[in-house]
């Protein structure tokens, strides 16, 4: 049986120690969130129109799942929540950046870049 990741937590003796932990997990982190910003570009590239970049059933989906996933791990639902909110909002953003320059570059049809100055 695998552990939970709160398990996995070690206890810190200083604020030093709790630092150094937090650094090595955030050096694990970005660059898994940079990989995954970078699907908002393969979406952008996917998606026929800006008016699709926001997807509030996807939202609802992932919110869900990782809720169930935090609660597995032993974590906290509802930061998780906020979080995940958080960075998909984030992330929408970019994935509206991106569909404009995709547009700008011409690598969207017409029809993609008309309805992407409306939405
Ligand atoms: O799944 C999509 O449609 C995406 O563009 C990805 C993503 C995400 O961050 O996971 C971003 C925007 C959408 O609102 C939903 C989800």
């Amino acid at each position: 049986m695998t552990t939970r990741a709160i398990d996995r937590t070690k206890t810190c003796a200083s604020m030093t120690e709790v630092r150094a932990h937090v650094d090595a997990m955030d050096d694990i982190l970005v660059p898994l969130l940079v990989e995954r910003g970078g699907y908002m570009t393969q979406a952008a590239i996917n998606k026929p129109r800006a008016a699709l970049v926001r997807d509030e059933a996807r939202i609802e989906a992932i919110v869900k799942r990782v809720r169930a996933r935090a609660e597995a791990e032993g974590g906290q639902p509802d930061v998780i929540e906020a979080i995940y909110r958080g960075m998909m909002e984030a992330y929408i953003a970019y994935e509206h950046r991106e569909f404009a320059r995709l547009c700008a570059e011409g690598r969207k049809n017409e029809s993609a870049q008309a309805l992407s100055v409306a939405s």
